[in-house]
């Protein structure tokens, strides 16, 4: 028998999302491999990978609108293999391309998605979400002709006009510009203030900053997870920060030895990375007594720097030899 969201709520610590070896196998290979995940109610959760690494397959999973091969799970309280309608009407899930008509107009659009999550009040929750959105007098113009900030504002309006408790966003903001992409995110903590509970791929660093839970997955395979403020010590990267004159040559130097995993240009800043933490402390050493003028300090590695590396040590996951999944 399924779970009933009612059994769920009851246990206010049940997380929102909770998977334990959830596989899916395309043609022949793993593209989702054993993932388990937990998504604590409230929270906003940051799943990051590089492209091809399967964060797509698993959230459709999660969302009821794929069956996985391997694996369980409940979605709200609801099991993932036998209430994937229960699923689909009480998450909101926004894919990564603008998944609205652009041909037609902005309310058409939001009453479509209404209908689509069987709204109860169509007009009137409409009307409420263009009022929202500033929209009111802009109801009969053609989605199309929004900016890509707009197009997004405007579908992650339309996945919410059913009031879902969880909201499952797949690369929400992928080629919208910083300002646009900092008032979507505005949008989310401000859901998140009321209590929804945001699951998010992206590959931006500015927005996996922003989550309080990461997770991490490559070539199908959850790598890391935790609260974000824990990332960087799972990751064990040591990070050194230089300033002071002649950077530009330090930085071709520095990224010549092998010692050295990471640089990555901050400001007027260099933040050299690595996880062998002695060998980095070695050239550190050589560096700083040949140019006494830099300043060296040696920090904590944060998740900016934690992200920029796990982003680069994998390469994008698709392909024939994609990686170590099969
Ligand atoms: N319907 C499908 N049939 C066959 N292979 C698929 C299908 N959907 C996805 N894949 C493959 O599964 C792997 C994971 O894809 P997925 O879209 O989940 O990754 P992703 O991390 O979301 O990537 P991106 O960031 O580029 O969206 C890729 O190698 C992809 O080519």
């Amino acid at each position: 028998m399924s779970t009933t969201p009612a059994e769920s709520v009851s246990a206010q610590s049940d997380p929102a999302i909770v998977v334990k070896g959830l596989t899916k196998i395309y043609n022949g290979k793993k593209v989702v491999n054993a993932v388990d995940m937990s998504v604590p109610k409230g929270a906003i959760y940051g799943f990051i990978g590089p492209n091809g690494s399967g964060k797509t397959t698993t959230i459709r999973m999660m969302c009821a609108l794929l069956t996985p091969d391997g694996g369980e799970g409940h979605t709200l309280g609801y099991d993932i293999h036998k209430d994937a309608r229960a699923i689909k009407e009480n998450v909101g899930y926004m894919t990564q391309k603008f998944s609205l008509y652009g041909d037609l107009t902005i309310r058409e659009n939001l009453d479509f998605m209404a209908r689509m999550y069987r709204v109860k009040n169509r007009k009137k929750v409409v009307d409420e979400t263009l009022r929202t959105l500033g929209l009111e007098g802009r109801g009969k113009q053609l989605a199309g002709t929004l900016s890509g900030g707009w197009k997004q504002r405007l579908a992650l309006a339309a996945c919410m006009q059913h009031k879902p408790a969880l909201l499952l966003l797949d690369e929400p903001t992928a080629g919208v510009d910083p300002k646009a992409r900092r008032d979507f995110w505005d949008e989310i903590r401000q859901l998140s203030k009321q209590g929804v509970t945001v699951l998010v791929s992206t590959h931006y660093m500015d927005e996996a900053v922003q989550c309080d839970y990461i997770a991490y997955i490559a070539y199908g395979k959850k790598l890391i997870d935790g609260p974000a403020a824990e990332i960087p010590h799972q990751v064990g990267l040591t990070t050194w920060r230089v300033s002071g004159p002649d950077l530009i040559q330090l930085e071709d130097e520095l990224r010549a030895d092998p010692r050295v995993e990471q640089v990555a240009r901050f400001g007027a800043q260099l933040h050299v990375s690595s996880t062998d933490s002695a060998g980095l402390d070695a050239v550190v050493a050589e560096k700083s007594g040949e140019n006494d003028a830099r300043k060296w300090e040696k920090k904590e590695a944060e998740l900016e720097e934690v992200f920029i590396y796990l982003m680069a040590t994998a390469a994008d996951n698709f392909g024939v030899n994609g990686g170590p999944s099969a």
